[in-house]
């Protein structure tokens, strides 16, 4: 799905507006009582604790008061709060008239702030999409005074006070909520890490916006979900044979962490791949023969790391990094990788700290090469970032400037384009945060570009399937529990769902 910046979100209820013919009133209270009801679905009033609703002088506030009618009218202990405002959006005054004559607006005032008792519900209704400046006075100090509170705090659309799709200005407040529950798409703010701390929980509800709009609205940023991926991994074909899989080459590992070619290994082999060898220094011949006996094993002439590039005639696709070591001999390889690769490359590890230490190899990367770094990786790559949203500029510009895939590892691994797109995956847990879970996805991401599958197709797919594959692990293993071996095990069923089934 796509992601929309707040601007392009108000685009979308104009056109559903018009589409439907109908009234932003009408959508509002369609989206308020999606909200509604998810809270519903997870409280019910005979046990419901009292609820606080407090509104902005916007449509968020709008969504606030239907909210607080609905809750009232199921039965919940509802007080409804605004803030003083010069004037309120037409749909805040329609649904003022429409609160019920026990659910009086309560007007907010420095001097007086509702006390919120422990078990409250709080539902933050005071400012989403629509946020324009930095919080202050009575604004700011509601926030502050929602932060203090011991409550759980159910943020309507956004969190409020972030904004949508741009850095927060300093000493504005953010409500800091338990859960957020926006309206059809996530907000950008939602997949960066640094606001995860306001955002909660995030979900979304759908509401029914036109389905046109979202088809066609110019974005650069995707959220990766089954029907983006839908048609791009084929069946496999009833008559192919292991040539017809490709033969993938990877460079890996170094004396103490030979593990990490052994766990590439195995994800490259459960990844669909007809054919691979493995080349390893000297020291990992017993190991990687015994723990991937399907690899064949081609190794070094030096004992403890990579020094030599083999002949890569044979190979459809080679990956680089996993466990390998940053000696001068290979950094060479390296170097005689990019000069002669004339099929696919996947970079992740090392063969990354060894681009960033040496920039001038850069230049000689080849088109659509796929570099997978963690964010510390990534800034010896392309400097140091400001914020998370800085961070995705320098990922934009690296992968233009290099016509690189990069994938940029993190809670919502997030994939640049040459083409200047991002797409966030929706897979993953936090269980994966585990050694070797990077080696796994350089596996995976080799043997599908073996298969002849493009960059940007092979990199959506591989993200995706590895995450899953973290998800379905983590039901047998527990998050904590979780190690990158298990992932192998669920990368088959992790692609298998993914793959287009044969119609008639
Ligand atoms: N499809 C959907 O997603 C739907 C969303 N809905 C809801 O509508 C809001 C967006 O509503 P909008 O009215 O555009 O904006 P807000 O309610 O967030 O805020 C606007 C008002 O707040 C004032 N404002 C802005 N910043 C500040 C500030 N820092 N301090 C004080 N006041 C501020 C602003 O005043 P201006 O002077 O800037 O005009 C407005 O008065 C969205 O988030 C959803 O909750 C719909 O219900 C339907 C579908
Ligand atoms: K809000």
């Amino acid at each position: 799905m796509r992601i929309l910046t707040a601007a392009q979100t108000r685009q979308a209820d104009q056109a559903t507006i018009q589409e439907e013919n109908s009234s932003s009133a009408a959508l509002m209270e369609r989206a308020a009582t999606a909200l509604t009801e998810w809270i519903l679905a997870r409280l019910s009033p005979p046990e419901a604790d009292p609820t606080l609703v407090f509104c902005g002088p916007g449509n968020n506030g709008g969504d606030g008061l239907v909210v607080a009618r609905q809750l009232h009218q199921a039965g919940f202990t509802v007080q409804v709060f605004a803030l003083p405002a010069e004037g309120y959006s037409p749909d805040f005054d329609a649904n003022r008239q429409r609160l019920p004559a026990g659910l009086a607006l309560q007007t907010l005032s420095a001097a007086a702030l509702p006390v919120i008792a422990p078990d409250a519900l709080v539902v933050d209704a005071l400012f989403g999409t629509g946020l324009s400046r930095p919080l202050t006075g009575l604004a700011a100090a509601v926030v502050q005074h929602l932060n203090q509170a011991p409550a759980r705090v159910v943020a309507v659309d956004m969190p409020s006070g972030l904004l949508a799709d741009a850095s927060q200005p300093a000493a504005s407040p953010v409500v800091r909520a338990r859960h957020t529950v926006s309206f059809e798409l996530p907000k950008l703010a939602f997949l960066l890490p640094q606001n995860a701390a306001y955002v909660g929980r995030w979900h979304t509800v759908p509401i029914g916006l036109s389905r046109q709009f979202l088809a066609e609205v110019e974005t650069n940023m995707y959220f990766t979900d089954t029907a983006l991926l839908a048609g791009r991994l084929p069946a496999r074909d009833q008559f192919g044979h292991k040539g017809t899989y490709g033969h993938a080459l990877l460079l890996a590992g170094s004396r103490g962490k030979i593990g990490a070619a052994v766990l590439a290994a195995q994800a490259c082999l459960r990844s669909g791949v007809g054919l691979l060898t493995v080349r390893t220094p000297a020291v990992g011949y017993d190991i990687l023969q015994t723990s991937a006996p399907e690899a064949m094993a081609l190794t070094d002439p030096a004992p403890d790391f990579l020094s030599e590039l083999p002949e890569l005639t044979p190979y459809s696709a080679v990956g680089m990094g996993p466990g390998i070591d940053k000696a001068e001999e290979t950094k060479h390889v390296l170097e005689q990788l990019l000069r002669h690769a004339k099929v696919p490359l996947v970079l992740d590890a090392d063969a990354l700290n060894l681009l960033g230490a040496n920039p001038e190899l850069l230049q000689l990367l080849p088109a659509d090469t796929i570099l997978t770094p963690h964010p510390k990786e990534f800034e010896r790559l392309a400097g140091p970032a400001r914020d998370d949203y800085h961070r995705l500029e320098l990922l934009r510009e690296f992968c233009r400037l290099h016509r690189c895939y990069t994938v940029l590892k993190g809670a919502h691994t997030c994939l640049g384009t040459p083409a200047g797109e991002l797409y966030f995956n929706s897979t993953g847990n936090p269980g994966m945060a585990t050694g070797g879970s990077g080696d796994v996805l350089t596996g995976i991401l080799t043997a599908l570009r073996a298969q002849h599958l493009p960059a940007l197709d092979a990199a959506l797919l591989g993200i995706y399937a590895h995450g899953r594959a973290g998800d379905l692990a983590a039901r047998h293993t527990g998050q904590a529990g979780l190690i990158a071996g298990d992932l192998t095990r669920f990368i088959g069923p992790a692609l298998q769902e993914l793959t287009t089934p044969d119609t008639f």
